[in-house]
């Protein structure tokens, strides 16, 4: 097996379910992969838990952490910062672990610069009205952002062709099952198995 961990990087447009179906695939299989909890400065929903759902700071804190170098990587949306401290991802890779992070596209494809063997998977959902209507079900956004949100939508769907995979969430357990197939099959990747070979072998990395 290769030595250093996968990371596995699950995005899309806000509200089509990723973490719904994170949750899906993390009570499923929950000691397969180590869930990286993102920082953010939007305030605490109802029923969220800091430190599990995510670490709740203030903005001059999240700049404080951007300065020193401290985020994999992060992004505005909506008016609120939202990022992945990299130390906890760090520190998982390089013990042979599976990293698995939730975000939106714009941090992903900072990541895909960063980390360009990590494996991208793109969750698109069926249409564009259902992404709207689920969107209204969380009934955790007023209108005026449910549409800041649905405009985002649009710009963040044409990314897909930057993934290494699309899933389409129509019914959770499906997308779970998908996304649990590809992430099986990619860990056989020959190129995760070369760098360990390489060095074994003696050979320059070069070549
Ligand atoms: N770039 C980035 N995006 C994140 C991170 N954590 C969460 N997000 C994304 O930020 C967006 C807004 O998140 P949130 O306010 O929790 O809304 P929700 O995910 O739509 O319930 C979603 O698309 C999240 O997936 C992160 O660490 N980095
Ligand atoms: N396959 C699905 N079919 C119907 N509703 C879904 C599905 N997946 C998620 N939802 C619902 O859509 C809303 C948004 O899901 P959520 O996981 O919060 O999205 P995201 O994390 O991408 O913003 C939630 O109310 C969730 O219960």
């Amino acid at each position: 097996m290769p030595k250093r961990g996968m990371l596995i990087v699950l995005s899309g447009p806000s509200g089509v379910g990723k973490g719904t179906v994170r949750k899906e695939i993390f009570s499923r299989e929950d000691n397969t992969f180590h869930y990286s909890v993102s920082m953010t400065t939007r305030k605490k929903r109802p029923g969220e838990v800091d430190g599990k759902d995510y670490f709740f700071v203030s903005k001059e804190e999240f700049e404080k952490e951007i300065e020193n170098g401290g985020m994999l990587e992060y992004a505005k949306y909506v008016d609120n910062y939202y990022g992945t401290p990299l130390k906890y991802v760090n520190e998982m890779l390089d013990q042979g672990k599976d990293v698995f992070l939730e975000i939106e596209v714009k941090g992903a494809m900072q990541v895909r610069e960063k980390v360009p063997d990590g494996l991208f998977i793109f969750l698109t959902p069926p249409d564009l009205m259902e992404l709207r209507q689920r969107i209204i079900n969380r009934g955790t956004d007023d209108l005026a952002t449910i549409d800041k949100r649905m405009e985002k939508a649009v710009g963040e769907i044409e990314m897909m062709q930057n993934y290494d995979y699309a899933v389409v969430n129509d019914e959770v357990p499906k997308a779970a099952e998908k996304i649990q197939t590809i992430i099986r099959a990619e860990r056989w990747r020959v190129k995760r198995f070369l760098p360990d070979y390489k060095k074994q072998l003696g050979l320059d990395d070069q070549q």
